[in-house]
């Protein structure tokens, strides 16, 4: 595909995604589609689409409108490029633009004072961020980084990249953590590669990994993951210390491939079903369902679905979570409550709220994690039943 026929694919597949589908699916439906679309083209295409949705409203101020053709003239006027060149109409290129269209467009200052968030969610994104809002939400426009967790019981940070390098994925430690590798080249290569299909590497971003690496685990421990979806946070776990952990989800499927996960990890994890949940644990981990607001760089369609009525239903789901898995915590046990968000509503003050319903639990720690420290949003609060103190 020439450059602008990656530009009018981008244009259809934006369309769609503006018309309310999730951007992958449109993704994946073009790709069904665009048979002649080689894997480089399909990478191109998707880049493009991420971009344009990670910047939407200032890329529609810079375009001049709202819709796929408005939001890539805007990305071609930010990156500098001519949009004559790729808006040709010949080929497989988007249609010539008019003179209206040559005529359109914002100030390049005007669109870098918009923060490329939803409206009604900027109050609240400055209640919780302060001084750092408008930066941390043009934060949210780059691209995230690839961070891969190496498993300590199948190799050694360096065996791991050295098989990494010899399958063409470069990596650095992490100064934080130096089972973190953060990718720099050949990323699109993970997949298919040895050290990741033989366990020795997780896709996990740097600040779940910080937030498991610092949880207190005595070997033996009985641990309880109560949202344990896909089991990223139990296998970080797993991999740190002889302990038993059993994983839990409101939805079970959403487990299904934790079971292979784990075997290719070297651990052995025990799924329950919701009926059969009980019991004293030693810690209990709620990776709560959340606005995801810390991973907008790599979802950024999701924050344009956010609405105010699916937040309050997020925090209402959050606040039963706690109270609910709270109560499988052991005496002196601890909970460990984590969300990928940003907003405080969400992070502290769901935290002060639960202390305040169920006062035997006195909070030990509290750590948060900003994509200007190079991670994804985090949030971690970590609670002991009974006795204040580690
Ligand atoms: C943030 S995701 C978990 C991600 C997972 N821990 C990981 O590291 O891969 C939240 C999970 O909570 C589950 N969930 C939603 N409501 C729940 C509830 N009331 N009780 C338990 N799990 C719930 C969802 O099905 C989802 O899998």
């Amino acid at each position: 595909m020439t450059p602008a026929a990656r530009v009018a694919a981008a244009i259809e597949i934006l369309d769609r995604v503006l018309g309310g589908t999730a951007a992958e699916a449109a993704l994946i439906g073009w790709a069904r589609a665009s048979r002649f679309a080689g894997s480089g083209d399909r990478a191109a295409v998707r880049d493009l689409v991420f971009e344009a949705l990670r910047r939407r409203d200032s890329l529609a101020l810079l375009g001049g409108g709202r819709d796929g053709r408005a939001l890539m003239l805007g990305l071609l006027r930010t990156d500098e490029a001519n949009p004559d060149e790729f808006f040709t109409g010949t080929g497989h290129a988007p249609a010539a633009l008019t003179e209206k269209e040559r005529a359109s467009g914002g100030s390049a200052q005007a669109a870098d004072l918009l923060p490329d968030l939803p409206n009604w969610l900027w109050p609240d994104w400055q209640a919780s961020i302060g001084q750092r809002a408008l930066p941390l939400a043009h934060a949210m426009r780059a691209r995230a980084p690839v961070w891969l967790r190496v498993n300590p019981r199948r190799a050694s940070v360096s065996a791991a990249r050295k098989a990494l390098a010899q399958a063409g994925i470069e990596t650095v430690e992490a100064d934080a953590l130096p089972t973190a590798l953060r990718v720099t080249a050949g990323e699109r290569k993970i997949a298919n590669s040895e050290p990741y299909r033989e366990g020795w590497v997780e896709l996990q971003d740097l600040s779940p990994q910080l937030a498991c690496a610092s949880l207190p685990l005595a070997q033996g421990a009985r641990v309880l993951d109560y949202c344990a979806g896909g089991g990223g946070k139990a296998l970080a776990l797993l991999s740190r210390e002889d302990i038993e952990v059993t994983a839990h989800d409101a939805a079970p499927k959403r487990m299904a491939d934790l079971p292979e996960r784990a075997r290719r990890a070297g651990v052995e994890v025990t799924l329950s079903p919701p009926a059969k949940l009980g019991g004293d644990y030693d810690l209990v981990v709620a990776d709560v369902p959340c606005s995801g607001s810390g991973t907008w760089r790599r979802t950024p369609d999701a924050k344009w679905r956010l609405t105010r009525a699916g937040l309050d239903q997020l925090l209402a789901v959050q606040s039963q979570i706690l109270d609910d898995a709270s109560g499988l915590v052991r005496d002196g046990g601890l909970l460990a409550y984590m969300t990928c968000s940003l907003l405080d509503a969400e992070n502290g003050e769901q935290i002060s709220a639960f202390t305040g319903r169920q006062p035997q639990f006195v909070e030990i720690e509290r750590q948060s994690w900003s994509p200007e420290d190079g991670s994804d949003g985090f949030f971690l609060a970590l609670l002991r039943r009974g006795a204040g103190g580690r």
